[in-house]
């Protein structure tokens, strides 16, 4: 097994444990925001298992040390707020988790001894697959279905009802008899076999596969077109329920056999056992069958049979006393790593993948593992701390691949002792493996990102559809679908690739006899025509939408706008980019373009960086050279606030100010139309200068350039 970061629990200190403590809240958090909200999990199932058996460890001896944020208390994630909520009759717990035969044992004895029962008294369990998908609360009332919604945090959900009225295996109404109000519980899953089939239909159309058939089935229903839903086959099974007006059975077991008859899906392999050797062999039975399944699970639920009995034991914070979920140990093989490759996304990621020489895992033949990140290559995990007790992976690596639950594979941990004498440590490439761009890793990011988004092809269609959406340039008529259209087309007199040939699309289309586009299907005369005029009538765009459409990282429509009223035209934004040199060491402050790049108000070193990152790479220049000879973009009106005495000037601040924070006075001097650089030239109009002006204030001087003190400064503004 990895090993969770830190000291062992007990070494801990008590102010060690606090701070660990809060450093768990805040991972924990974070992995489930992405496993919950975004269905898009960083880490496996069992990693995350040890990081919250350490949060109890740690809680077990600290108990005062409890945090009211922490991971222990809490079920699942905040509903996303793209869906509207749902307030659940009855809270939508968690289960409680046990590992071993012991575990199990101890289980039992527990609630014996809560319940008061002797060891010979009768004490009924039933034992079911844990199916791995998302839990769902159905809500009937008079026998029709009202609400379907997801658990969220427990207390209020997802309204997802017009998708689960899309899934077949859900009963609209309730035949005669079944209670008033009731509120069936389940869970909502892929099968595999749909699971594979959908990851290759989306791989296929260049969409995102999903990790696994649990996220492909929470992804797949918390969707907010139904269509979608519709689209994707989900299935449910019944074990749980919510409100009930009337109970129609006294235990568990038959509870669920009144469900099957009002046509749900209840699992087949749910059993009575009556001793803690029952439930372990039903354990082991359904472990040995779980290959078999065509559902994923991932342990074996046991639950009190009769209700009297659960409403006497009731719940903890986050899970029933009643219940607990036995789960599969993650399955492990030992392997040899043969070589590291990198894998580019759609937005320029960079993933690396280890190439394993195959081996099973748990039933399955493993040939990859993801690695991540170049910090998880080095044995350090993501806050910094070390991971596998620091040790690194390197080609020729013999190393423990782990599945657990999840279809993505991980690396555990390296086995030193057969280390070969000549492996050597990882170097992360500093280039697009796809494109050959410049692979950068910016400060406090885990990831590598290719800089040459529009020319490498792993980003180009993601890159096309931002450069023509509504935000962008605007193009209508080139949605997802025809973009998809034009760049898989193989004739060149269709291709579109990058954003200058969508501009020249027209021309050669008219050189092409046959005008190719008008004989496809579903291309019309008129939607050609639609098309061409539509795309005419961007050739002269907005600067701010233009720089936006480029797509460079961290500058979104705000920080476009900004870059685009500082420099006002694509030539003054081009050469300051491009002659722009970031500071290389501490201390250094970076040239004048670069001060003035991060000078603009709201643009810090971070976006600074990125655009100049954009522009150092020649493959986005030659891209841009293109465009740029079928487009022009327009310049921008520089904000000139009529009448300030400043507007329309060029100010530079130096020395030191006594009255105002340098951001103040360059907030003041923008908002009054000024242009504020961090660098004296002949263009500029009006030097500031506090006590300690040095070089700025002699070139001033030299070039005859106004000076003014801080204090004639404000005198200048006030009331402006
Ligand atoms: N990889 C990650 O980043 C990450 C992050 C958060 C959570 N997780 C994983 O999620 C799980 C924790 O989530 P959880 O709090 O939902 O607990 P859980 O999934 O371990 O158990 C509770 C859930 O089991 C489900 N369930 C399936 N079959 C059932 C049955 N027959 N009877 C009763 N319940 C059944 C229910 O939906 C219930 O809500 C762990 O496996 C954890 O590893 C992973
Ligand atoms: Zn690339």
């Amino acid at each position: 097994m990895s090993h969770p970061a830190g000291p062992p629990v007990d070494q801990l200190t008590e102010l060690e444990a606090a701070g660990e403590l809060e450093r768990l809240a805040r991972l924990m958090a974070h992995h489930d925001q992405l496993y919950y909200s975004k269905d898009a999990p960083e880490i496996s199932d069992a990693e995350y298992d040890e990081l919250k058996a350490r949060n109890q460890a740690i809680e077990a001896r600290f108990p005062h040390l409890i945090r009211p944020d922490s991971p222990s208390l809490k079920v699942g994630a905040a509903p996303s707020e793209a869906f509207s909520q749902v307030t659940h009759a009855r809270p939508m717990l968690s289960l409680d988790n046990v590992f071993s035969d012991e575990d199990v044992v101890d289980f039992v004895a527990g609630v014996r001894r809560f319940l008061g029962l002797g060891p010979d008294a009768e004490l009924v369990f039933t034992a079911e697959p844990k199916i791995d998908g998302l839990s769902m609360s159905l809500r009937y009332e008079k026998g029709r279905l009202v609400t379907g919604a997801t658990r969220g945090d427990g207390t209020t959900g997802e309204n997802v009802t017009a998708n689960i009225r899309t899934i077949n295996e859900i009963p609209q109404v309730l035949p005669a008899g079944a209670p008033d109000v009731v509120e069936v519980r389940g869970e909502v899953y892929m099968a595999k076999a749909a699971f594979l089939d959908l990851n290759a239909r989306m791989a296929e159309r260049g969409g995102k596969v999903f990790a696994n058939p649990r996220n492909a089935a929470a992804g797949s229903l918390r969707q907010l077109d139904p269509k979608v839903t519709a689209s994707r086959p989900l299935r449910f099974f019944a074990y749980a329920w919510g409100e009930m007006t009337s109970i129609p059975a006294g235990t568990q077991y038959d509870v669920v056999e009144a469900f099957k008859s009002w046509g749900f899906q209840v699992n087949p392999l749910m059993a009575r056992c009556v001793s803690t050797d029952d439930l372990l062999a039903h354990y082991h039975e359904i472990e040995t069958l779980r290959g078999s399944l065509d559902y994923d699970i991932d342990g074996v639920v046991y639950k009190v049979d009769r209700l009297d009995l659960q409403e006497r034991l009731g719940f903890r914070s986050r899970t029933p006393r009643w219940a607990t979920a036995h789960k599969f140990p993650a399955q492990q093989a030992t392997t040899v790593l043969t070589a590291i490759d990198i894998q580019v996304g759609r937005t320029g990621a960079l993933t690396p993948v280890a190439r394993l020489e195959p081996v099973t895992v748990g039933g399955v033949v493993v040939t990859n593992a993801t690695l991540h990140n170049e910090d998880y290559i080095k044995g350090i995990g993501n806050s910094g701390e070390p991971i596998r007790e620091g040790r690194d992976i390197r080609v020729g690596d013999t190393v423990i691949v782990q599945r657990a639950g999840d279809v993505i594979p991980q690396i555990v941990d390296v086995v030193l002792d057969k280390r070969p004498a000549d492996a050597v440590a990882y170097v992360f490439p500093d280039r697009c493996p796809i494109c050959g761009s410049h692979a950068v890793r910016e400060e406090g990011e885990a990831k590598h990102r290719c800089t040459g988004g529009l020319v490498c092809s792993a980003q180009q269609q993601e890159r096309l559809r931002h450069f023509v959406s509504r935000n962008a340039l605007d193009i209508e008529g080139l949605g997802d679908k025809q973009i998809a259209f034009f760049f898989e087309a193989d004739d060149d007199a269709m291709r579109i690739r990058t954003p200058a040939d969508i501009f020249t699309l027209e021309a050669r289309q008219e050189a092409s006899q046959l005008s190719k586009l008008k004989n496809r299907e579903g291309w019309g005369e008129t939607s050609v025509g639609n098309l061409f005029a539509a795309i005419r009538a961007r050739k002269a765009p907005a600067l701010s939408r233009f720089i936006f459409g480029l797509g460079i990282r961290h500058v979104g429509e705000t920080n476009a706008k900004r870059l685009a009223r500082h420099y006002t035209s694509w030539s003054a934004f081009e050469a300051g980019a491009r002659a722009a040199v970031p500071p290389v060491s501490k201390g250094d402050k970076g040239n004048d373009a670069w001060a003035e790049l991060v000078g603009i108000e709201g643009i810090g070193s971070v976006v600074a960086e990125a655009v100049v990152d954009f522009f150092a790479e020649e493959h986005n220049i030659e891209v841009l050279t293109a465009l740029l000879a079928e487009v022009i973009p327009q310049d921008e009106e520089a904000i000139v606030a009529s009448g300030s005495p400043v507007a329309g000037k060029t100010v530079v601040f130096t020395g030191s100010l006594e009255k105002m924070t340098r951001d103040e006075a360059k907030a003041t001097a923008e908002r009054l139309g000024a242009k504020v650089s961090g660098s004296v030239s002949k263009k500029t109009d009006l030097v500031v200068a506090g006590p300690g002006a040095g070089s700025k204030l002699a070139k001033a001087t030299e070039f005859g350039i106004e000076v003014i003190d801080e204090d004639a400064w404000l005198e200048l503004v006030r009331g402006a």
